[in-house]
């Protein structure tokens, strides 16, 4: 083989080879030039793009942080600005605060602790609460006034009103009328009540009789001994008597209305006159008789069977035996339509506001709501507006006042010549005479030092029987027994005869309950003599209250009680009444009240949890 073909073998030229991979075809200048030209144009223009984007990105990205900044600085200043303003407030604050005196101060932090126990629920059943109802409108009464009062202005109304110190709130106020023969009250009734020496109205009974007769709520305040039984006890029985003419009443049906009194001996003594009046009337052949009950702890009620056995009227009850009787479907409330509360304050307020809430819910249709009392401190007034549907209050003289009738002496005698001055006290008038005192040993002690000294005496107190408290108020009504000693029981309504002297052997710390006291005596316009005995342990606070009553009442002041100082008026406060408790001598911040109550609800609250164990 020549050498020539050897080499051809071994390395082919690229040129004529057209399988091999580094082919490459020829492109011509001219066309490779344009090629070129076209691909690097190309990429320029990408190139821009993306350039731009990126301009465009950080351009953005310079605005927010811009913005951002601009966000922070507004912040700090906002916040620069609040702060100052923040520390200008407290500035100016702390000025005013300077310019406050330490009374006003006070009286702010009363004000915050009024504003905090002013939480209460409607007295409004749950039945009403679940179903949304709310009664706008009182109930709608047959009774109207005679024609020629109706006829007289306002201004008439508001002269005779004045005559009476009579101090009305509320819409449509019905008139007063000043004689019990204008107020349609049936004739039995009016001879009843004349044979009983009441022949013309007292200043509750000529405003608050009119007002209850129109179907009106209300919340009557006057001072003890005024006739207030009369002015809510009459009203309901008016109110059987038309519902017994239109149907009479067979057995399981009734009662109309009920009255809730906060004792037993209070319930009794109402039951007595509902009874008494209702007889009266049953006396003349042209009415019917009315059935009305006691219903109240300690009285057995087969006793009563013959009266369940008929349509009952009216009840009169104490709220435990009440609540026990509904429970059993002794009788129902789906007819009720009167409620009544006397010394209402109490039922309210301490201890009773459950029970009264409870009693509320077995009624099933809209009734009539009064509440009645000497003492009603203005945050009871103020809830009770409130739960009542367009109330007329009807107020003679300041709420908690002390019954004018009543010479009111107060006198410093140490603890230890306490009983023996109180022989010598118990000279001062003819028997008979209730001495009080807070505690129940304390009691039984004087009870038996004075009849160790020949003194007829006898007592009562929550931890006698039924059977020993009755005797005792009938001994001591029926004059028997010329001296009755007692706890605070016997204090709040109870309407003795004729009683001459009260002797409050220890001031109680509420002055609500000295003047419930003092008021056993001075009642119907009669006059009566207070002796209280003060000491070292008696508090300063209730020196002031009773200091501020006595004032209040034209009373001298002896000059022991005189120099005690209010510290209110050293630090330039007002001195306007506590809210909680009436009492004039001290602010909410110190009221024995509401410490007795906030004391009692932590008793409740750790028996409610010792009871969950
Ligand atoms: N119009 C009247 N005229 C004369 N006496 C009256 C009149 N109304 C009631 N009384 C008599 O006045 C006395 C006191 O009445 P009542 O017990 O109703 O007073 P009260 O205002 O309820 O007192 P308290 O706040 O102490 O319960 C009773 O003996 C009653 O018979």
């Amino acid at each position: 083989m020549s050498a020539k073909r050897r080499r051809a073998q071994r390395s082919p030229s690229p040129q004529y080879n057209l399988d091999d991979d580094s082919y490459e075809p020829y492109v011509p200048i001219s066309q490779r030039r344009q090629e070129k030209l076209a691909k690097l144009s190309s990429l320029g223009v990408t190139a821009g793009r993306h350039k731009a984007k990126h301009i465009q990105e950080e351009q953005e990205e310079r605005e927010d942080a811009l913005k951002e900044e601009e966000r922070r600085r507004e912040k700090a200043r906002k916040e620069r600005t609040l702060l100052f303003e923040a520390q200008e407030v407290q500035k100016r604050k702390a000025a005013e605060d300077a310019k406050k005196t330490e009374g006003e101060k006070a009286e702010e932090v009363d004000q915050e602790i009024l504003e905090a126990i002013k939480s209460r629920r409607k007295l409004i059943s749950d039945l009403e609460l679940a179903k949304g109802i709310q009664y706008t409108d009182p109930l709608r009464a047959s009774w109207r006034p005679p024609r020629y009062i109706r006829e007289r202005t306002l201004e008439e109304h508001e002269k005779l009103r004045d005559k009476y110190h009579i101090l009305v709130e509320g819409e449509d106020v019905p008139p007063p009328i000043e004689h019990f023969e204008d107020m349609k009250i049936p004739d039995p009734i009016l001879k009843h009540l004349k044979s009983n020496r009441i022949i013309t109205p007292t200043p509750i009974q000529l405003q608050g009789i009119p007002a209850a007769f129109s179907g009106r709520d209300i919340i009557g305040i006057a001072f003890t001994g005024s006739g207030k039984t009369l002015a809510f006890c009459l009203p309901l029985i008016m109110l059987a008597l038309e519902e017994e003419k239109k149907l009479p009443f067979v057995r399981g049906e009734g009662p109309v209305g009920v009255i809730l009194c906060p004792s037993r001996e209070l319930a009794n003594q109402t039951f007595e006159n509902v009874n008494t009046w209702c007889s009266a009337l049953a006396r003349d052949n042209k009415y019917p008789q009315l059935n009305s009950l006691l219903c109240m702890g300690g009285i057995a009620m087969n006793e009563q069977s013959h009266v369940l056995s008929k349509g009952i009227h009216i009840v009169v009850a104490t709220p435990g035996r009440l609540i026990d009787m509904l429970e059993k479907k002794r009788f129902t409330f789906n007819n009720c339509k009167y409620l009544c509360m006397d010394e209402a304050d109490r039922m309210i307020d301490l201890g009773f506001e459950d029970d009264v809430r409870n009693i509320i819910s077995f009624f099933k249709r809209q009734r009539q709501t009064l509440l009645f009392s000497a003492t009603m401190p203005r945050k009871i007034q103020d809830f009770a507006q409130e739960s009542l549907i367009k109330p007329v209050l009807v107020n003679v003289g300041r709420a908690g006042a002390a019954n004018l009738d009543v010479l009111q002496v107060v006198e410093y005698v140490k603890q230890e010549a306490k009983m023996v001055y109180l022989l010598e006290c118990l000279q001062k008038t003819p028997p008979p005479v209730i001495i009080f005192s807070e505690n129940k040993n304390e009691v039984d002690d004087i009870q038996e030092y004075l009849l160790l000294k020949g003194v007829e005496a006898v007592s009562i107190h929550g931890s006698k029987t039924q059977e020993e408290r009755q005797f005792a108020i009938k001994a001591f009504k029926s004059g028997t027994k010329d001296v009755m000693v007692a706890s605070g029981v016997a204090s709040k309504g109870l309407d003795f005869n004729e009683i001459q002297h009260v002797i409050i052997f220890t001031m109680p710390k509420e002055i609500e309950d000295y003047v419930h006291q003092i008021g056993r005596t001075g009642r119907s316009g009669k006059t009566g003599i207070a002796t209280t005995f003060v000491n070292m342990n008696t508090p300063d606070q209730t020196l002031l209250d009773l200091k501020y009553l006595l004032m209040e009442a034209g009373q001298k002041v002896p000059p022991f009680l005189a120099s005690v100082d209010d510290p209110r008026a050293v630090l330039g406060g007002s001195l306007k009444g506590c809210p909680v408790c009436g009492g004039l001598g001290h602010s909410i911040s110190n009221c024995p009240k509401l410490e007795e109550t906030q004391r009692r609800q932590l008793a409740a609250h750790r028996n409610v949890e010792g009871g969950s164990y």
